[in-house]
């Protein structure tokens, strides 16, 4: 990457994966990398090679999240650099092999995209996950995505956050991209689901291949959602939750959460409010994953993100 007049170079993205089963029961990008690798045709784009990848087969093969530990944690760099053992936990073994076929992580021979395929139960919608506001590659294809699919609409979450973001299988290429889709049961296939992710596959591809081409994307602006902070339902003293998400605030993901709204409501229906300084947008909301890491939902801020013109170097 270099910059020149305000435009930024990039190589060519020539080695693109799709990860699907980072989590074994998120069914949408299970079911589409499986097909994908039955046949590739729908993910082939000249110019470049497109490979799809079932991350955690274990985890697949018995419909739950993971085996020993959370996949989509577990890319830290003491983790990728642990002696290796049988003792390792399942997917930190696993994080090592994919590391050293799609990475090594932060080095040139790394792949250059890598989109990983994940389901909500959370009302989200379609979301493309980010991890850097600056990577300029990124943002002109979350530009592009959300041209493409209009008038269907697609937010950006970033999660930039020092102490909320986690290692992603992503992580291990030059530009990861995260793909939410929801709602949909954990186990489940619901075919709007599995078209939208699919759609948004379609068009971040041909982004790519217009960029190998050597189009020029000029500037703009991408409206993103920055993760802000974490939500915890309200619990007892001995860890045991003692509310839900109130009715006001399940399933309006992204929707504005002002001072003073409901956000839970215990079992004997008493409303707690939202006590922060201003206006956020939740999402994540209610999200069945992560009743077991001590999140409700997530707050975010709303901010207009400057992507500079890019070009092939
Ligand atoms: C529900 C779920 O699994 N969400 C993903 C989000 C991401 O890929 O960043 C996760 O927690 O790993
Ligand atoms: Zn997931």
């Amino acid at each position: 990457m270099s910059s020149l007049n305000g435009s930024v170079c990039f190589d060519e993205a020539r080695r693109v994966a799709i990860f699907g089963g980072t989590h074994g029961n998120e069914m949408s990008g299970v079911t589409l990398v499986n097909l994908w690798v039955k046949n590739g045709a729908e993910i082939q784009r000249k110019g470049l090679e497109a490979k799809p990848f079932i991350t955690n087969p274990r985890a697949v093969k018995k419909c739950t999240r993971y085996v020993d530990t959370d996949l989509n944690r577990a890319f830290s760099p003491e983790n990728l650099s642990a002696p290796w053992g049988d003792d390792l936990p399942y997917e930190v073994q696993r994080a090592q092999e994919i590391n050293r076929l799609f990475g090594p992580k932060g080095s040139p021979e790394a792949y250059d995209v890598i989109f990983d395929l994940h389901n909500t139960t959370s009302n989200m919608g379609c979301t493309l996950i980010l991890e850097n506001s600056k990577d300029h590659f990124n943002l002109q294809m979350m530009n592009y995505i959300k041209k493409a699919i209009a008038p269907a609409s697609c937010l950006v979450l970033l999660n930039e956050h020092p102490l909320l973001k986690y290692s992603t299988s992503r992580s291990v290429a030059k530009h990861p991209v995260g793909l939410e889709v929801g709602p949909q049961p954990q186990g489940v296939l619901r075919s709007n689901i599995f078209e939208s992710m699919r759609i948004i596959l379609k068009h971040a591809l041909d982004f790519i291949e217009l960029f190998n081409e050597g189009v020029e994307f000029p500037a703009c602006t991408v409206e993103v959602f920055r993760v802000l902070e974490r939500v915890d339902y309200p619990r007892d003293t001995n860890g045991n939750i003692i509310a839900m998400v109130h009715p006001n605030l399940q399933d309006c993901d992204w929707e504005p959460l002002n001072p003073g709204d409901p956000m839970f409501q215990t079992f004997e229906g008493k409303p707690i409010y939202y006590q922060g300084p201003g206006t956020v947008y939740p999402t994540f909301i209610n999200e069945a994953a992560y009743y077991e890491k001590q999140q409700a939902f997530v707050t975010t801020r709303r901010e207009a993100l400057v992507a500079s013109t890019i070009r092939k170097a």
